[in-house]
């Protein structure tokens, strides 16, 4: 890996105020997932150092909240300039860690930037309340104060922006933040804690905890100073963090698993909503929460969409994420690689024809060749469960109202999609469908200015907008008794 800059791989993690290197003690390997080449190592740690790192962040959390909502935004924008500044290698670590091509990594970390500007400007703007009393003598007044230490945990997916999506608003509101990262990705966390320390975030406010995932998860979600627990992963993770977080009674951000319907209607622009169902299924390789995992097409169209899309998919080439042209890299692990071939032997069992694809690439390792299912239907587990891989399935459905109720059976309620140009039928359709998230004659809807988060298993919560302050705020109500003079 060529960086301009090779600071920014830091073997090492940062608990509170001091590196620990991977060298002081037991150690992670970190691999490329294209290659299997080892990138280095980072430190294996658990309970003792989060508790450390947790309160070193409540000392420090006290200064923060003091400093004023303009000191606090300057310094986040200082290190939304350092992001974008060393863009090229913060993408060039994401590819080797990730597997993504290196142009969807510098988008990725364009896009992780840009929640740290957007709650750069959200800083100044988090405001109380003064309501009319309940009496001559009473003032009512409403204060928003930060919540304090905040303990996050994020996945391998998006390495960049699932932390900066949460690091963002929780610094920008004044609190504190120990996270955990994926195992797979590490470096590309260590490098935005790199950052943070050179934008002038104070010490101590900040940490990155690599190691046992049980252990720092436990004293995390245990630790009675950390007073909200903001995870993104899978929905049996999230469960099993939420229980652990009842006794001490956290606030609790979770972004969690997906299944998203993405309908096309009889009236949709057909070339559109292929180029929109393109992106909504195959960008990072399918692995993304809001992934096409469920593609219906209405029966008069179905064979015209079902030919456009298999040969625009045709046309992806996968390959090591670090060359050009390559438009999909490799799965994240074998385990992925296994839910992928298990989706697809499942699909072909109960009548799916594969049109595209469905083996393990000749490439070997974890690539996997771009595939295509047609005839699915609702008793395939791919209708159910979240696939994460480059799977494209397609149903055939006939009425309006059997789509709405075959998208709205999941346990799942996060990103949706449909493409139609009736305005009655799009008014209709976005407000049956049970999902937090509804893209119209679109297939990516993700962005730091609207609020990103799910319903039902996909979590709670909202991140990114004006909203996603709020999550890291507590309200205070004062009442005020006044002597009338
Ligand atoms: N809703 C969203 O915004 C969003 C975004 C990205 C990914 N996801 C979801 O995440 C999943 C894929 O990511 P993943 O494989 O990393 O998920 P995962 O749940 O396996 O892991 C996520 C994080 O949780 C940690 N973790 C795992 N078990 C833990 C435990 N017992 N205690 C504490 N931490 C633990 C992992 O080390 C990782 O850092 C998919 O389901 C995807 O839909 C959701
Ligand atoms: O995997 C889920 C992320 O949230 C993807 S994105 O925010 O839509 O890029």
């Amino acid at each position: 890996m060529n960086l301009n800059d090779p600071s920014l791989l830091r073997e090492a993690a940062l608990v509170g105020r001091r590196w620990i290197t991977a060298q002081e003690g037991e150690s992670i390997p970190v691999t490329n997932p294209a290659t299997g080449a080892i990138l280095g190592h980072v430190p294996d740690l658990g309970a003792a150092e989060t508790r450390e790192a947790i309160s070193v962040a409540a000392e420090a959390q006290k200064d923060w909240a003091a400093r004023t909502a303009k000191e606090r935004s300057d310094i986040l924008r200082a290190w939304f300039d350092l992001m974008i500044a060393h863009r090229d290698d913060l993408g060039a670590i994401l590819t080797a860690e990730q597997g993504k091509p290196l142009a969807e990594a510098k988008g990725e970390i364009t896009y992780g930037a840009s929640f740290i500007e957007w709650f750069a400007e959200e800083a100044r703007r988090v405001r109380g309340d003064v309501i009319p009393g309940h009496g001559r003598d009473k003032r009512i007044v409403v204060l928003k104060q930060p919540i304090g230490v905040v303990g996050a945990i994020t996945p391998w997916n998006f390495p960049n922006a699932m932390i900066t999506r949460k690091a963002g608003p929780a610094l920008a509101a004044g609190c504190a933040m120990v996270l955990k990262p994926a195992a797979q990705t590490p470096f590309s966390a260590i490098a935005l804690a790199v950052l943070a320390e050179r934008a002038g975030l104070p010490p101590g406010l900040f940490s990155v905890v690599t190691g046992s995932a049980a252990e720092i998860g436990g004293e995390l979600t245990a630790n009675p100073q950390v007073r909200k627990i903001t995870f993104t992963g899978s929905t049996g993770v999230g469960a099993k963090l939420m229980a652990q977080s009842a006794p001490t009674i956290k606030k609790l951000g979770l972004e969690l698993g997906g299944n998203a319907p993405f309908i096309v209607f009889d009236d949709a622009d057909i070339d559109a909503a292929v180029e929109g169902a393109m992106i909504a299924k195959y960008r990072n390789n399918g692995q993304t929460c809001v992934c096409a995992n469920r593609i219906y097409v209405q029966r008069s169209i179905y064979d015209a969409f079902a030919e456009k899309f298999r040969n625009a998919a045709a046309r992806l080439k996968t390959g090591d994420g670090a060359d050009d042209g390559v438009d999909v890299g490799p799965l994240i692990d074998e385990k992925a690689v296994s839910k992928v071939e298990e989706h697809i032997a499942d699909a072909i069992a109960k009548g799916g024809h594969v049109t595209l694809g469905g083996q393990r690439h000749a490439l070997g390792r974890t690539f996997f060749e771009v595939t295509v299912v047609t005839q699915a239907s609702s008793d395939m587990a791919l209708a159910t469960e979240e696939t994460f891989g480059p799977l494209a399935a397609l149903f055939p459905f006939d009425a309006e109202e059997d789509v709405i109720r075959m998208a709205n059976a999941s346990e799942y309620g996060l990103a949706s999609y449909f493409y139609a140009r009736d305005h009655s039928r799009v008014w209709r359709v976005a407000e049956a469908l049970e999902f937090g998230m509804v893209g119209v004659n679109t297939g990516l809807i993700s962005t730091p200015e609207a609020p990103f988060g799910g319903i039902k298993s996909s979590g709670l919560g909202r991140e990114g907008s004006h909203y996603g302050i709020e999550e890291f705020t507590e309200i205070k109500y004062v009442c005020l008794a006044v002597q009338p003079h």
